[in-house]
């Protein structure tokens, strides 16, 4: 299994070494035609409007979100949710419209844009300790998206099918159950 790393903008890195970490091959993803040597792909965080426009602009929207129809895996972390959304209802801005959230940008306070807790997710044994940057708020989910965790009542973790999006990072903690997790749904 080879799993793909958006490198179009963000914290890719940090993914990537990741999944290295769990003994899986990865490959930082730039080109459109590079989603075909992947079984899987992570959009990490950073910024929503610049890989979107980055992504329109070489081609790579359509091509990823062609292959997201036809049941390919992703697992968008933050900025990475954004991109994955079907709408952004606070900034004028496109999105993949790949899962049925609509998603508020930079949501959680002025003041404190950054924290860390725990959090409780759907069949993991433990706490996960989520850190939000700037992190988006999902304000409203289709009946077909499933709430695997939630913090101060709004979803935090959300499946849909082959798509997967948290609106913290996982990829900046030690632990790997979550991008275990997408690997199950990978396999
Ligand atoms: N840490 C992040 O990925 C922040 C997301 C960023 N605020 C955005 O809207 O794209």
């Amino acid at each position: 299994m080879k799993i793909g790393v958006s490198g179009i903008q963000g914290d890719f890195r940090e993914h990537k070494a990741v999944l290295e970490r769990m003994g899986i091959e990865a490959l930082v993803v730039k080109k459109p035609e590079e989603l075909d040597l992947v079984d899987g792909l992570i959009i990490p965080g950073g910024e929503s409007t610049t890989m979107i426009r980055i992504m329109k602009m070489i081609g790579f929207y359509e091509v990823l979100k062609n292959k997201i129809e036809n049941n390919f895996p992703v697992f968008g972390t933050c900025a990475g949710m954004i991109v994955l959304s079907k709408e952004v209802v606070n900034f004028k801005q496109d999105s993949l419209k790949a899962i049925d959230i609509k998603v508020e940008r930079n949501a959680y306070g002025r003041q404190v844009d950054s924290f860390e807790t725990d959090v409780y997710i759907k069949d993991f044994d433990k706490p996960f300790r989520a850190i939000f940057i700037r992190a988006p708020k999902v304000i409203e989910y289709g009946k077909d998206v499933e709430v695997l965790s939630e913090y101060d009542s709004s979803p935090i973790l959300l499946r849909q099918g082959n798509i997967l999006v948290a609106s913290f990072h996982p990829e900046l903690t030690v632990d790997t159950r979550i991008h275990e997790y997408f690997v199950e749904m990978i396999k």
